[in-house]
């Protein structure tokens, strides 16, 4: 038997970076009814930001099948838990700089979205121009006196190679080196879960289901009516006019093919119906590969107060192309259940222009769909990421690492690239924004699906270019300002 219908002002699906933030700052006001559905569980004690809960087994995370190059598979990790993807990640919250802005739309440019970055965190870091005093968001940075051994070779290599040292990298321009910013206190990670719905009293306008995962949204006509949820096997339907999806970018076009809003021949050949063609949904996304330089690390004389996992990445190199990132714990130490005993430089292409898709498998709700990623199509991507592994290579060879590993073998950047592509878990941009002219097109500005009403996108998928840094702090700003146009 059905349980009843639940009726609010607003739904919110996909509890995660984004979702919590748009829940809360929808309950802010008092009139407004808010439901936040989350298929995971609900966020757990914060852990240290240098411990990620993704490796096999783990109850925090979808599992998604990938193909990262025709041929090559992987299992792509998404968090499934209030909080989301940001609960579990490696707590980098570097926003996308001035120039990546201006590859999205006019209204979205650094200038319209610096008052959000600067409404979401409280960082004392930094001029107060780019800066919050007092967002949710605490935002820190290892001090340079405390930087794991690893970390500081890196900063004095890259510096001696000629690279400027950036105190800051969340100003708009940054490149260079220097500590990263990161969504963590006192070594914990703080997800969007912890800081917009953990803190304060709960209020009595906004209920959280967890375990609850919806399997359509419901439409009279062309406008949205409610969504239908699956709690421990049982099915029932929540009701509301307005609706926002921020399930990220795997499952927010998943959901609504499953809704009938996606290339039409593709969800008619899997016997879906078709609500609106709008060939933009699932495809087109991109997310940074990321190739390692792995090396033999000789025991670490870390004599810091900080404990050694407190970060899996105190400092990066910002080139512009690309991004070099120590991480100072192997993955084997970061990832309960994986088994890597190296350690490793990350080299990331942060502009690529490949492109993938999100595929449906089956006209099952349930059924997991495939990621394409289609990695290094280009001439022009195979060359930058090689020209980073070079430079990687180079700075691990310097004077400044001597002691702390055994040197890579010359010609280990190319014994890299060959060894296959990885990717930073950045998907982004599978549900872009646009005007509408585009056929890829599938939110206009304001984050509206286009073709229906009262439905809104509030997540990574909308981003119509992923920005050269990591996604977090631009998915929790984006959140920040769809709920702003959803305010009633
Ligand atoms: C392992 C890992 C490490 C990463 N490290 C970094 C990093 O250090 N820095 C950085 O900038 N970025 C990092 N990222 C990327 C970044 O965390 C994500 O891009 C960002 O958190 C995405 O936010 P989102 O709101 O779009 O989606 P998510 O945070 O993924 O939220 C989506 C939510 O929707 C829920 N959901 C999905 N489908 C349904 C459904 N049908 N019904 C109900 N709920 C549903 C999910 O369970 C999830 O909670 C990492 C990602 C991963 C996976």
């Amino acid at each position: 038997m059905p349980a009843p219908a639940t009726v609010a002002d607003v739904i919110v699906v996909g509890g995660g970076s984004a979702g919590c933030v748009v829940a809360a700052r929808l309950s802010e006001n008092p009139y407004c009814t808010v439901v936040l559905v989350e298929a995971g569980p609900p966020a757990p004690a914060p852990g240290p930001v240098g411990t990620l809960p993704v490796g096999p087994g783990s109850e925090l995370v979808w599992s998604y099948s990938a193909e990262l190059e025709p041929g090559i598979p992987a299992t792509l990790a998404r968090g499934r838990v209030l909080g989301g993807s940001g609960a579990v990640n490696g707590g980098y919250f570097v926003r996308g700089t001035a120039a990546d802005f201006e590859r999205w739309p006019a209204s979205w440019s650094y200038r319209a979205v610096l008052p959000y970055f600067r409404r979401l965190e409280t960082d004392p870091v930094g001029e107060r121009r780019w800066h919050g005093d007092d967002g949710p968001m605490p935002v820190t940075r290892t001090p340079a006196a405390d930087l794991h051994p690893v970390s500081r070779a890196f900063v004095a290599a890259a510096t001696s190679a000629g690279f400027g040292y950036q105190a800051d990298l969340n100003e708009p321009d940054a490149v260079g080196v220097g500590p990263v910013p990161r969504n963590a206190a006192s070594g914990l990670r703080v997800s969007t879960a912890d800081a917009y719905l953990g803190a304060g009293p709960a209020r009595p306008n906004l209920r959280v289901h967890t375990g609850t995962t919806a399997r359509r949204l419901l439409f009279a006509g062309t406008r949205v009516v409610g969504v239908e949820v699956e709690e421990q096997g049982r099915g029932w339907a929540l009701h509301a006019d307005r609706v926002v999806v921020c399930c990220g970018a795997v499952a927010t076009p998943h959901l609504l093919m499953h809704s009938g809003i996606g290339p039409a021949q593709e969800l008619s050949e899997l016997g879906l119906d078709v609500l609106v063609d709008r060939q933009g949904v699932g495809r087109g996304f991109t997310d940074h590969p990321e190739v390692t330089v792995g090396y033999r690390r000789r025991p670490l004389p870390h004599r810091s107060t900080t404990p050694l996992l407190e970060a899996v990445l105190e400092a990066e190199l910002d080139t512009g192309p690309v991004e070099l990132r120590p991480y100072t714990a192997t993955f084997g130490e970061a990832i309960p259940g994986v088994s890597d005993p190296l350690g490793r430089l990350g080299v990331a292409l942060m502009r690529p222009d490949s492109r993938g898709e999100v595929v449906l498998r089956s006209a099952d709700p349930s059924a997991a769909p495939l990621v394409r990623y289609r990695y290094l199509r280009t001439a022009a991507d195979r060359a930058g990421l090689r020209a980073g592994l070079d430079l990687a290579e180079r700075l691990l060879r310097s004077d400044e690492f001597a002691g702390l590993l055994d040197p890579p073998e010359p010609g280990a950047a190319a014994a890299a690239m060959r060894a296959g592509v990885g990717t930073s878990m950045h998907l982004s941009g599978s549900c872009r924004m646009g005007s509408g002219a585009h056929p890829g097109d599938v939110v206009d500005e304001r984050c509206r699906v286009l073709g229906v009403q009262g439905l809104w996108l509030a997540d990574t998928s909308v981003m119509p270019e992923l920005t050269s840094r990591g996604p977090h702090a631009t998915a929790v700003m984006i959140a920040e300002r769809v709920a702003g146009f959803i305010e009633m």
